[in-house]
């Protein structure tokens, strides 16, 4: 049985509300996590307000994949608290409960069913762990074709509805795997290197889409490409060895002076201070 932190049984994830009153949807809090006694996460403080787009950054190695496995449930932390609204307790909860929660996490490589169209593949989240056979020859209601035409709409793959998931673009494979997240109506997102290989018209397309999301879902960006993150971010956290260095917008995150000197001090990997909009124009 899952219980809240006040100890209120909690019997359905899948009908769990977080408590947002006060504006936050997920508190994470003086959370520490060690490898072989490498602090990857050192009294790290986040917290994302409902509804927002929060883009996260920070150099290889800083602790993001780290983060977004500790909300997850895939890493336990050695200590502090990770809240799901004011009440519920994620750290009580396992990976799979923590989906059901409302907490949908997409990695970086898409990972779509390539024989099935793209209308199947969204029919296949919405049925969620009904089983691949039962969900496939099971009629749809009118009310769940209705919901895959809102999806298909919103990740803009209504004209490829019929065509085999193996025959789009890799930017339309992760608008499809964005779109099967979207089926299990998570209150967050965590999205992780959405742009990697895409082309300038799909990055586009893709901070249309995020930037489309938020104020219904929160979602959190994990993302290197600097001009993307100016294009949707209105908040950005700077990840540094395991903790936040700066929080604020994009352009007092590229003046603050300890962010200018990591980035300069270090091969993040990542241009704080010269991103691709002044060099092509793209994000201007
Ligand atoms: N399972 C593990 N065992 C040992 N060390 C780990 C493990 N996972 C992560 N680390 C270390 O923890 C630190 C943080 O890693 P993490 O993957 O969270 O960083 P990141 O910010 O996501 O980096 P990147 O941008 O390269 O993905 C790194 O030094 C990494 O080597």
């Amino acid at each position: 049985m899952i219980v809240d932190k006040h100890g209120s049984a909690l019997t359905a994830t899948k009908n769990i509300k977080p408590d947002t009153r006060h504006g936050v949807i997920l508190y994470v809090e003086d959370v520490s996590v060690s490898f072989d006694g490498f602090k990857a996460l050192n009294d790290l403080n986040l917290y994302i307000n409902d509804g927002e787009l929060r883009c996260l950054i920070g150099a290889n190695g800083a602790g993001k994949t780290t983060l977004m496995d500790v909300i997850t449930g895939k890493i336990r932390p050695d200590k502090g608290s990770v809240n799901f609204g004011q009440q519920v307790n994620l750290l009580e909860l396992d990976e799979s409960e923590i989906a059901q929660a409302g907490i949908g996490r997409k990695f970086q490589k898409p990972t779509v069913f390539e024989a099935l169209t793209v209308f199947e593949n969204i029919e296949l989240s919405l049925a969620g762990d009904k089983g691949i056979w039962t969900s496939l020859f099971s009629k749809l209601t009118g009310e769940q074709k209705d919901r895959i035409g809102e999806i298909l709409h919103t990740i803009g793959l209504t004209p490829e509805a019929f065509y085999p998931a193996g025959r789009l673009s890799h930017g339309q494979k992760q608008w499809l795997e964005i779109g099967m997240l979207l089926a299990a109506e998570p209150r967050v997102l965590l999205v992780d290197e959405p742009v990697a290989g895409m082309t300038g018209q799909e990055t586009e397309r893709t901070a249309e889409l995020l930037t489309s999301l938020a104020g219904k879902h929160s979602v959190v960006v994990v993302e290197h490409d600097m001009a993307f993150v100016r294009s949707i971010a209105r908040k950005v956290t700077v990840l540094h060895q395991g903790s936040v260095l700066a929080e604020g917008s994009m352009s007092e995150i590229q003046s603050n002076p300890e962010v200018i000197k990591v980035y300069l001090g270090e091969e993040t990997g990542d241009e704080i201070t010269d991103d691709k909009s002044e060099k092509s124009g793209e994000y201007a």
